[in-house]
Formats: C-alpha cells, structure tokens, sequence
C-alpha cells in the first residue's frame, strides 16, 4: 500500500525550516512582547504569524477541512484543542517564546502529526542551532538526517536530568519544583539543565545529551513532536505518577530507560494542572 504520510512528513520538515527562517530573521529586529495566562507567559507577533504561516501551508498543500489544527496562539485565542481521530496538526509555532524575546539561543519550532489519535511522526526544528530533529513512527529518530538514539546510561548517579520552571509563580507550586529539583540534585545526579523549551529538551533526550526530561505545566504543542522523537531514539514516556504518557494531560517524564525514568518519578511532587482538553469554562 503507498505510503501515506511520506509526503507530509517530508513537508512538515520543509514548513518548519522555513519557519525557523522566518524566527530567525524577527529576533534581528525588535521584538514587541505581550502577554497570555500570566505576566511570564509570554507572547510575540513572531509566534502568531509563524503559526499562521505553518498552518497555512498545510491547508494548501493538503486541503481546508481534511485535516484538524491544534495550535499554540489559536487555542490561546479561543480554538477548541481537542484530540479526535481525524489527521491533526499539533503545533507550537516558536516553543522557547521567553527564550526568543531575551536572545537566548534555543527555540524550536514543532510540529507533530496525529491520526487516530496516535502519533505518526514529530519534527523539532532548534533554529538557532540549526539543527533538525524528526521521527516517524517506526522509522527511527534523526538529527540531520544522522540517526540518533538516547544515552545508555541506567545509573541515576551518572545522569544529567532536564527539568523546567514553568510559568506557574505560585508560592506552593514553585515550593513543589524547587523541592523536586533539591531531591534530584541531591540524590545526587550530575546536574540539573534546562534549555527553556520543552520540545528542545525532548530532543536532548533523544540525542543522548541528558538521561531525562519532566515538565508539570506543558501543553501538547510543547511535547507531541518531541514524544514520537524521544520513542523512535529507544526512549520512553511515562505520566510523573507512572501511569501511561498522555500527550494532553500536561505532564510527563520522558527518558532513556526505564530505571532512570522510575527512579525521577519516585522524586517528583506533583502539583495540579488542568488538561489541555478540558471543558472551556465560560467566565
Ligand atoms: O510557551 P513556549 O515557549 O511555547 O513553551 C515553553 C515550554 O517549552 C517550556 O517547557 C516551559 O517550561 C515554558 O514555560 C513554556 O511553556
Ligand atoms: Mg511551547
């Protein structure tokens, strides 16, 4: 049978070295910043008109209505983001916004590929590495087109850890995190990193650069890509309860095997997010 998503995969990895150009070139000029669910929540003209013209080449090349979008800055202006069984886009147009407005030189563009709710292949573009990440299930993981797989390390004592602060400023949920990340670093591991944009971090796995990475607060877009990138390179994703990865519920641990992925989780205080598919509540 032909292969069906070999071309929107081979597409998907064009769209997003474009939009990596286009990233690029706004950090040249002045950035003007707004913001979204709070004041570290940051937003740009940049991350709009990226995501406008991701999804715009899609419809193009694939036809208004064939295929479902879940997008950062659409959803942040009301689009439903709601997984169905139909082929789906699920995109984060600059992931690393605050990276963006302050020069700091990692943003990813990503974008993943759902049918039947599971994910068929995930690309990650770090812009300003220039450097491009892609996997489709079953086909492996790559780095430029160079296959890459994750770090063979099992001793939790030899691992570097990914872990995020979120824009969550709450005294009790910082208290969560900070005291997370005291219980990592003092197990102790050999370091602590965090590159500001989850999607990249996913990638760091898949490269073998760190052993894990977990985020309580991300979205969809932040990790659908990276979660089909990470699987393809012999990683795995797991809930930060151990429970089965969800790409919507906000919160995963992603790593190298399963001894260090369950020795991070024994560590990680879990503090309440609401899921991506959540019912809207009117105000
Ligand atoms: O907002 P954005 O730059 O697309 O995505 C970012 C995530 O990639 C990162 O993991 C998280 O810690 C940040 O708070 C932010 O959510
Ligand atoms: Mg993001």
């Amino acid at each position: 049978m032909a292969d069906q998503w070999q071309e929107a995969y081979d597409f998907a990895v064009q769209v997003a070295r474009a939009a990596g150009a286009v990233i690029r070139k706004a950090g040249e000029e002045e950035i003007k910043v707004q913001t979204k669910s709070c004041t570290v929540d940051l937003v740009t003209k940049t991350d709009e008109r990226v995501e406008k013209i991701i999804i715009g080449s899609l419809k193009e090349q694939f036809g208004e209505g064939t295929h479902s979008f879940i997008g950062e800055e659409s959803v942040s202006k009301g689009q439903p983001c709601i997984l169905t069984d139909k082929p789906t886009w699920i995109i984060d147009p600059v992931d690393g916004t605050t990276n963006f407005v302050h020069g700091f030189p990692f943003v990813a563009v990503s974008i993943a590929f759902a049918v039947n709710k599971e994910i068929e292949f995930g690309v990650v573009y770090s812009c300003m590495e220039d450097k491009m990440y892609k996997a489709r299930k079953g086909q492996g993981a790559f780095c430029d087109d160079e296959p890459i797989q994750v770090s063979d390390v099992k001793d939790i004592h030899k691992s570097i850890i990914i872990c995020e602060h979120g824009t969550d400023r709450s005294p009790e949920t910082v208290q969560k995190i900070f005291s997370t990340q005291k219980k990592i670093l003092c197990i102790p591991v050999h370091g602590l990193r965090g590159s500001g944009t989850a999607a990249t971090n996913m990638c760091l796995v898949a490269c073998g650069a760190v052993e894990a990475f977990f985020e309580i607060g991300i979205h969809c877009w932040d990790i659908a890509a990276g979660a089909v990138i990470v699987r393809e390179a012999g990683g795995l994703l797991l809930d930060v309860d151990g429970g089965p990865f969800d790409v919507m519920s906000r919160r995963m641990v992603s790593g190298n095997n399963m001894v260090i992925v369950n020795r991070i989780i024994k560590e990680i205080e879990i503090f309440d997010t609401v899921r991506d598919d959540a019912p809207i509540v009117k105000k």
